[in-house]
């Protein structure tokens, strides 16, 4: 049976089964993208029926803070709320450690700073998601830099040892870059192979100055949701 299921149906699984994470009073993140928008709307379901209540939910995009305002789920922000019981996102690519990527949405600075703020990050993906080492989706791993000298970053970026061989292409919309919700532009990484050492490839792109944050969360998923053919798999750190 489940062998039939399309992609966004197994998003869908893995969603609702992370929104069993979520229970009554809790301060809750909510995730950007496909998979964290279906996890979104069953929050605002279980709210408007009276499954949940008195939650208070901090987005991590304005995709999906205008998403939650749709549904009435009650918003905050960081400043407000600085500490979250339970962050739900979905992930790029997720490794065997439960390292993932994130950010091909363009979200990746206020999911990171959301899911920092949380207790448990609970990340939902379908199995098309699972890599054996980060970079390996060949999909682009983005980098969030300042729009100040781009090109300048973009090449110092291109160089770093610790990403060695990797394309970078500034990501664009139409005929111009892609703008982040803080104004920023992005890098994607694209690599031929998984990276060597993540850790470092994390150091050195964080340590260049001008770039603001970057796809690579790592040790920051607690659970781990993964739909696929042969049902939903929970994978704990
Ligand atoms: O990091 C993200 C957005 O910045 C998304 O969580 C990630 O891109 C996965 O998206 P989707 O669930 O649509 O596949």
């Amino acid at each position: 049976m489940s062998a039939q299921l399309s992609q966004d149906e197994l998003k869908k699984q893995a969603a609702w089964k992370a929104v069993e994470y979520v229970k009554s009073g809790m301060k809750v993140g909510l995730g950007t993208g496909s998979t964290a928008a279906f996890a979104v709307e069953r929050i605002g379901e279980l709210l408007a029926n009276g499954t949940l209540k008195d939650i208070i939910c901090v987005p991590t995009s304005t995709r999906t803070q205008e998403q939650a305002t749709s549904l009435s789920i009650p918003l905050a922000t960081l400043d407000e709320v600085p500490k979250l019981d339970v962050a739900i996102d979905g992930a790029d690519e997720v490794d065997p450690a439960l390292n993932v990527v994130k950010g091909r949405g363009g979200a990746l600075l206020r999911e990171k700073m959301v899911e920092m703020a949380s207790d448990t990050f609970v990340c939902i993906v379908d199995e098309t998601k699972l890599v054996d080492g980060l970079g390996g989706s060949k999909l682009a791993m983005p980098v969030e830099i300042v729009q100040f000298c781009w090109k300048y970053n973009l090449e110092r970026l291109k160089n770093l040892p610790e990403v060695a061989g990797c394309e970078a292409k500034l990501r664009m919309e139409g005929d111009s870059p892609y703008v982040t919700d803080n104004s920023n532009y992005i890098v994607d990484l694209y690599f031929d192979n998984p990276i060597k050492d993540s850790y470092a490839a994390a150091k050195a792109i964080s340590d260049l100055e001008g770039v603001v944050d970057h796809g690579l969360f790592l040790d920051m998923v607690t659970t781990c949701i993964i739909a696929g053919s042969d049902g939903v798999v929970v994978k704990e750190k």
